[in-house]
């Protein structure tokens, strides 16, 4: 198939690399040309495993970047893969996704056979329900066009993590076609053939309507922040009594109606998408005029977390003026992404105190130095901790579970956990957020 990307980020980069792998001809359009420079040269413009490879292989052939909208044309169907950003306010900034729509509905506009056959338009951002309906599909149709003659639109959420993208699309758990139009649902069965075919083992299509699927997706991040936020409220509470939350967590990750994963206690939830998404669902729904209580709760603990990270370390050490090593900057291990990482509450609460902050990270830290210029980075954990008056852990890093005789040469040797990646040893203070 001839698949057109519009935009081509973290999302429409990994989608587009697969897609040609399994064989589809594939074109990007972002308006960013060195992204567009850097996938014809066959360079990933993304850190993401799996994804240099892909990009080496098949960019210049069959994938390829434009900047000219013009571009869709030669394909059957176009996703939009646009930010879905925050307004002030935490609900959903629209503007990326209508100027993307309206830039298609002008290319199609244009085409001499526009009428031939309708093009297919995939929202693949994450977007609050009723936008493909309410705000895309009026945008595309502005151009002159006509629905269900000149174009449709459906719906195909995306699920891939950080860190895991490739693997994750290639693998996944579901995929979801919501769509008002049998001809936009034979189109996005004939779209991910070459993965059901190249998947071990079935993968469950779930075909729903358009609004369905906008809302599956916001139901799948949220109910995930909001286990992780329940872990962290059963693990303050197991911190109180003296109680191992992770032996707590272990056990009944076994319930097969818990499910293990996502049991992990600590900081909190940070990342691209949980903080914005359950924003903009929360802000959605109270303009229709429901107040979700347990989502407002999840994020109010997540925000707590830090504070509570940082009370521990306050228990054992008055900061004020003493060298503090925060272990970690990235929203979570394996990706330089600090976006909304919980490193920044906890940088800006030991500023606050009047810390001396010495940070670390394997692969973030430049990413920070652009935000907090004025702390210090060190290039090593053991770096950071030497002469350190306390130390605090925010992202779980595999290098930190190694870490032991490092904290020798701490002045004082205070190690607060928030990730259980630290073993407890002699000649250490430890404190772990939930255990
Ligand atoms: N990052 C992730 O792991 C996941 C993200 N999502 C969702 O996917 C969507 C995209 O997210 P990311 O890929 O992370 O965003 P991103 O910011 O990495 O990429 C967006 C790209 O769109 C380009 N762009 C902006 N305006 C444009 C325009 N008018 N025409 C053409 N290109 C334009 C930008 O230059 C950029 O390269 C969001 O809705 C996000 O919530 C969903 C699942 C996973
Ligand atoms: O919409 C998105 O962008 C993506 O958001 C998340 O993926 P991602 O943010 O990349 O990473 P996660 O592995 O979900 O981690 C999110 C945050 O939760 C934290 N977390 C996760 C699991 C856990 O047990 N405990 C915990 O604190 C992580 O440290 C991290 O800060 C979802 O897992 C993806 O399915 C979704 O596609």
């Amino acid at each position: 198939m001839n698949v057109s990307i519009v935009g081509s980020g973290y999302v429409g980069t990994t989608v587009a690399a697969c897609l040609a792998d399994l064989g589809h001809e594939v074109v990007t359009i972002d308006i960013d040309e060195d992204i567009v420079d850097a996938i014809n040269d066959g360079e990933s413009p993304i850190h993401e495993p799996g994804l240099d490879e892909l990009v080496a292989e098949h960019g210049g052939g069959r994938l390829r970047a434009s900047t000219d909208y013009e571009e869709i044309l030669d394909t059957e169907l176009t996703m939009l893969a646009l930010p879905t950003p925050s307004n002030d306010d935490g609900s959903i900034d629209l503007q990326f996704m209508e100027a993307g729509a309206a830039s298609v509905g002008e290319a199609l506009a244009g085409a001499e056979n526009a009428a031939a056959d309708p093009h297919l338009v995939v929202t693949k951002s994450t977007v609050v329900p009723n936008t493909t309906e309410d705000r895309l599909a009026p945008r595309i149709a502005d151009a002159g066009l006509e629905r269900g003659t000149d174009f449709l639109v459906a719906s195909n959420p995306e699920f891939q993590r950080e860190g895991t993208a490739v693997a994750d699309f290639l693998n996944p758990d579901k995929l979801v076609f919501g769509t008002d139009d049998d001809r936009a649902t034979a189109l996005l069965h004939d779209l991910y053939a070459p993965l059901r075919e190249a998947v071990d083992g079935d993968v469950p299509v779930v075909e729903t309507g358009i609004a369905e699927a906008e809302m599956i997706k916001y139901a799948n991040n949220t109910f995930l922040a909001t286990k992780v936020s329940l872990i962290n409220d059963i693990g303050n509470i197991c911190k109180e009594f003296g109680v191992d939350a992770y032996e707590v967590a272990d056990a009944i990750g076994l319930d097969d109606r818990i499910g293990e994963q996502f049991l992990r206690s600590g900081v909190g939830w940070g990342g691209s998408c949980f903080p914005k998404d359950t924003d903009a669902i929360i802000a959605a729904a109270r303009e229709q005029g429901y107040d979700p209580a347990v989502l407002s709760a999840a994020v109010e603990l997540n925000d707590a977390q830090p504070e509570r990270l940082l009370a521990l370390l306050d228990d054992h050490v008055d900061v004020s003026g003493k060298r503090v090593a925060v272990l970690g900057l990235a929203f979570k291990p394996g990706t330089d992404d600090i976006r909304n990482t919980r490193a920044v509450p906890v940088i800006e609460g030991l500023q606050e105190r009047g810390a001396d902050i010495v940070a670390y990270d394997p692969v973030a830290t430049e990413n920070m130095r652009e935000r907090y210029p004025d702390i210090q980075y060190a290039d090593s954990a053991a770096t950071a901790l030497e002469g350190a008056s306390g130390a605090v852990v925010v992202t779980d890093w595999d290098e930190f579970a190694a870490l032991d005789a490092e904290f020798d040469d701490m002045a004082d040797p205070v190690v607060v956990d928030g990730r259980r990646i630290i073993e407890r040893r002699d000649g250490i203070t430890y404190e772990g957020l939930t255990w």
